[in-house]
């Protein structure tokens, strides 16, 4: 069985890490509806992983739609054989200390952490509003796998809920209390939960996969280590396409 593998990240930096990252052919590009462009990746022999990388845009809604696009492309030319898994990958910033700047973290649950509403007594989730859901879990058998691939190559890791929010923290109230709201929360991004609305709607399994630029915390750009970031993304999916990719079931 070839499996088939969609890593949406929010911008071409990022792409370009997982890309150099992959050790895999390619890539080819695959023009999508909307103006998307898939990067195919493949190899290293005919049975081996199809892996494809979608530039999907910053923020939960942007990423859904290109996410959506690109599901449904491949269930409209691959009837029957759609993708086995989807990963959104990319720079996050990291609470502090679960996430250094530098490490990387797998993500055991996609939250949206601002899907909801404030009241006069706290914020309450759309689950305790009665409609729709906040988080995605994902499988305790896949993070592992990541994990232990992340382990054979010495990166440092943690596996841990991963955030999803609209709006970057900039302040240590807001990170206080986005931490106490998710105890062990490790990172927050801006595209995880789109990512996985999209995945859920095909039945297709999603992981969110972040390597930390910043600390959530008071805005500090001058702290910011991008460039690490994306060499530890990319180390990361060189790391993965020598193992978990090869294996059977991701
Ligand atoms: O100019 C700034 O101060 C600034 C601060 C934080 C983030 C940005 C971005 O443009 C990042 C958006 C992009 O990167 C991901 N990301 C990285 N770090 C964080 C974070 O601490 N909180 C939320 N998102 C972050 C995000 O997924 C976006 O794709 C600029």
């Amino acid at each position: 069985m070839v499996h088939r593998i969609l890593i949406v990240t929010a911008v071409a930096a990022e792409a370009d890490s997982v890309s150099a990252g992959l050790a895999l052919g390619g890539p080819g590009l695959l023009p999508l509806p909307g103006g998307l462009v898939l990067r195919r990746h493949t190899g290293p022999d005919d049975g081996g992983p199809l892996v494809d990388v979608l530039v999907g845009g910053v923020g939960p809604a942007a990423v859904a739609a290109s996410t959506g696009t690109a599901l449904a492309h491949a269930s409209l030319t691959s009837p029957g054989n759609p993708y086995d898994l989807v990963v959104s990958a990319g720079i996050a910033g990291g609470f502090q200390p679960l996430a250094p700047l530098g490490s990387v973290v797998v993500s055991a649950s996609v939250i949206a952490a601002d899907l909801g509403a404030e009241t006069p007594d706290g914020y309450l989730t759309v689950e305790e509003l009665g409609f729709g859901r906040s988080a995605h879990p994902v499988p305790d058998a896949l993070t592992g796998r990541i994990a232990a691939a992340l382990d054979t190559g010495g990166l440092p890791h943690t596996v841990a809920p991963v955030l999803t929010v609209s709006t970057v923290t900039g302040t240590a109230g807001r990170a206080a209390e986005l931490a106490g709201r998710h105890p062990g929360a490790a990172a927050e991004a801006m595209e995880g939960f789109g990512v996985a609305e999209a995945a859920a709607a095909y039945g297709v399994p999603v992981v969110e996969i972040r390597a930390v630029s910043n600390a959530v915390g008071p805005r500090d750009r001058a702290a910011w280590r991008i460039g690490e970031a994306l060499g530890a993304l990319r180390h990361t999916f060189e790391l993965l396409s020598r193992t978990v990719f090869l294996e059977p079931s991701p």
